[in-house]
């Protein structure tokens, strides 16, 4: 089982190549991100040269965050602005070499909105093919970005069928599935061809997957039984230093079959030891 750290939610206090860096000192095997685009790619080309870790996603930019844009893909009237966060997105991660890119949808309703969300996602799907790049689309819960046009994965799955797209797929965020859909196991099971990326939090506080109502070990053990074997991203808001709360991380090692297990106690030195060990 592989880990991937949201950078967007951990060691956020840092520059994006601290981040990184921080992110390998504890342990992970990947990165992520939200929104990379204010450091130069050759700042965070090196950190994932120096550490070895794969940048495995970012968003395409919000828009203009202070007017209440979340996103811009599905808002009518918006498409020339969707469609250059959309280049910039395929830009930047061919530069890195990321492979998902989560085209964020915003706030809107309706079948206009519909429509031109699967249309913009046609023109990215067409346009990060050629780099081996996959289009995500993360459905969010009506309480963090209530108005937010994508909110279920049963909607996800119909956009996916419209668009008609190979390198279309849902990004499967345990924390929003959870508080809009519930029945988490039997999802991932349902829709696991369709699955692009995992994310998880705790639910409801969205903190570290070590409390709350979703039990994270049978959770990643799901993932593992179905031959899932890309990295699983935690995107959770740690309570504190990102570092003291990573004993699910531990935890999730020491839980692996022998052959795979890398024995670590926490923390920084954890990672080391998660590192090193085979
Ligand atoms: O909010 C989330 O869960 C995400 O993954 C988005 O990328 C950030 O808005
Ligand atoms: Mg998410």
């Amino acid at each position: 089982m592989k880990f991937s750290a949201n950078l967007g939610f951990l060691w956020n206090d840092r520059p994006l190549p601290e981040a990184i860096r921080a992110a390998k000192a504890a342990g992970f095997d990947a990165v992520e991100c939200h929104w990379p685009y204010e450091t130069p790619v050759d700042e965070v080309k090196a950190a994932m040269r120096e550490t070895g870790l794969p940048m495995v996603g970012l968003n395409t930019r919000r828009g203009d965050v202070g007017a209440g844009d979340n996103g811009l893909s599905a808002k009518p009237g918006r498409d020339v602005e969707a469609r250059a966060a959309i280049d910039e997105a395929i830009a930047y991660a061919t530069a890195i070499g990321t492979p998902n890119i989560h085209v964020m949808a915003g706030f809107a309703s309706g079948a206009e909105a519909r429509a031109t969300f699967a249309e913009n996602l046609a023109y990215a799907c067409t346009n990060a093919a050629p780099n081996g790049i996959t289009i995500l689309i993360e459905p969010l819960n009506k309480y963090d970005a209530p108005g937010y046009f994508l909110t279920t994965t049963d909607q996800a799955l119909a956009i996916i069928e419209t668009v008609q797209a190979p390198n279309l797929k849902l990004m499967f965020d345990c924390y929003h599935v959870q508080l809009m859909e519930g029945d988490i196991t039997r999802r991932i099971e349902t829709l696991l061809p369709w699955i692009g990326h995992f994310q998880f939090a705790s639910v409801p506080d969205r903190g570290a997957p070590d409390h709350g109502e979703i039990n994270y070990a049978h959770v990643f053990e799901v993932t593992r039984r179905l031959g899932y074997d890309a990295p699983l991203g935690a995107e959770y808001k740690p309570s504190g230093n990102t570092d003291d709360t990573l004993g699910w991380l531990n935890n999730a090692a020491a839980s692996l079959p022998r052959a795979s297990v890398r024995p670590v106690r926490s923390g920084v030195e954890a990672g080391r030891q998660r590192r090193t060990a085979t």
